[in-house]
């Protein structure tokens, strides 16, 4: 196994070139490579060609990138990144970049490089539509969720796929970005001037704060399935005709609910956001009805997909009971609801916020926006055993957010 050493463009460009293929027959000296990382975590390299060829070097720090070195992180976090990038692929090929290349040792993986494609999160605040996107996120996430279980999976299979995706330290990030931070008076969070006040409502809110516990416990032992840990708009990346799911490192064995509740709480971010975004109210109102279809079509094409996998792949016997499988599809259900609240509320007042709300220039809008992403996070935690199937949610957001 190599030596880590941190990259510099020029380390990249020379790895790139001795660990793939792809550059072959072409002159190094007609090959570039920039440092296009945007993300809180790793550096990301792009190698080029003028003809066209290119990859993605993408490598982690020995700390977190938007905090430096004062806050060390392992570098394990490439193997995980990797590893489940890999199984993902397997499971849903065109989902996910194609992986060229990875070594644990250098904390490096060459992937493909999707510079065709844009950020989701970039796309949406721009009020763009993605025709392919929920389709393909709902089987992404019936996919992995499913195969990844104890439905499909041997036993021995399964526990040996738990150890190799330990995964502490990034877990840790989520288990007090999530479910700690935002519900004290954290010095990681960032509230905006102007807003401590409603943020400090959060702290002294015990019936929220013993449902986020209830969340955040099974976050902690609910093993059910190999999570993507951190399915958020800009984890994904967009075109037209395509969807591509990156940025797997913080995958870990977890509760199903909490991929497909992260990615929900995303659209709902965009959907809040969007009152400070788009300025013409009917423009604007369309679109949110287009989000809020999308959402009632993910948990749909998700919940369709994940019963056909039961139905029809389960292959622990015991586990083969339309009674117990109804029940199972029940708690992914309050689950999601539950983590898609965690989400909308940690981007609001923690250390992570979302260019949703923060982009948004007129500042009482963007408070108004960050009050509506509370307001909804918080019935989405409170309320998660009482909505019982999508047109309750919708009936709640509806009558909950400012038009
Ligand atoms: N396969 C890729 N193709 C093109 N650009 C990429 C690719 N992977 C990452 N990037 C760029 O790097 C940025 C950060 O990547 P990401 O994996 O989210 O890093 P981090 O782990 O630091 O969050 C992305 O927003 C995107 O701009
Ligand atoms: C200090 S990590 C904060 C936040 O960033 C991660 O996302 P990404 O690296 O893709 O920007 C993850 O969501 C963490 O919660």
């Amino acid at each position: 196994m190599a030596v880590y050493k941190t990259f510099q463009p020029q380390d990249a460009l020379a790895y790139a070139v001795a660990h793939t293929s792809l550059f072959e027959g072409l002159d190094p000296a007609t090959l570039s490579c920039s440092e296009i990382g945007d993300g809180n975590l790793n550096l990301v390299f792009k190698v080029s060609h003028p003809s066209g060829t290119s990859a993605i070097v993408k490598q982690a720090l020995p700390y977190a990138r938007c905090v430096g070195e004062s806050w060390p992180l392992t570098l394990d976090r490439a193997r995980i990144e990797a590893e489940a990038m890999l199984i993902e692929s397997e499971l849903c090929p065109a989902l996910v970049p194609t992986i060229y290349h990875y070594d644990a040792g250098m904390a490096v993986t060459i992937m493909e490089d999707l510079s065709d494609h844009v950020i989701l999160r970039q796309a949406m605040v721009a009020g763009e539509h993605f025709p392919r996107l929920i389709e393909d996120m709902a089987r992404f996430l019936a996919d992995t969720l499913f195969f990844t279980s104890d439905l499909y999976l041997d036993q021995q299979q399964k526990k040996a796929r738990v150890a190799q995706f330990i995964n502490p330290e990034l877990c840790k990030i989520t288990e007090d970005l999530f479910f700690l931070d935002p519900y004290c008076d954290h010095e990681r969070n960032n509230v905006y001037p102007g807003f401590e006040t409603r943020a400090a409502a959060l702290w002294h809110n015990e019936a929220l704060k013993a449902e986020v516990a209830e969340l955040k416990f099974r976050f902690l032992t609910e093993a059910q399935a190999l999570l993507h840990g951190d399915v958020h708009a800009g984890s994904i990346f967009v075109r037209q005709d395509s969807t591509k799911v990156i940025d797997a490192e913080f995958a870990y064995y977890g509760p199903m609910g909490f991929d497909i509740g992260s990615f929900i709480g995303n659209l709902l971010l965009n959907f809040c956001g969007q009152w400070g975004l788009m300025a013409a109210e009917d423009q604007r109102n369309a679109y949110r009805s287009g989000l809020l279809e999308s959402i009632d079509q993910l948990w749909s094409g998700f919940a369709e997909r994940f019963s056909e996998h039961l139905s029809q792949s389960t292959r622990d016997p015991s586990l083969n009971t339309l009674r117990w499988q109804s029940r199972l599809l029940r708690g992914i259900w309050q689950d999601t609801l539950g983590y898609a609240g965690c989400e909308l509320i940690r981007r609001t007042v923690g250390l992570a916020h979302v260019k949703d709300l923060d982009s948004i220039a007129d500042e009482q809008r963007r408070l108004q926006a960050a009050e509506q992403a509370l307001i909804l996070g918080e019935a989405l935690v409170l309320q998660r055993h009482e909505l019982d199937n999508m047109a309750d949610v919708l009936a709640m957001l509806v009558d909950k957010v400012r038009y």
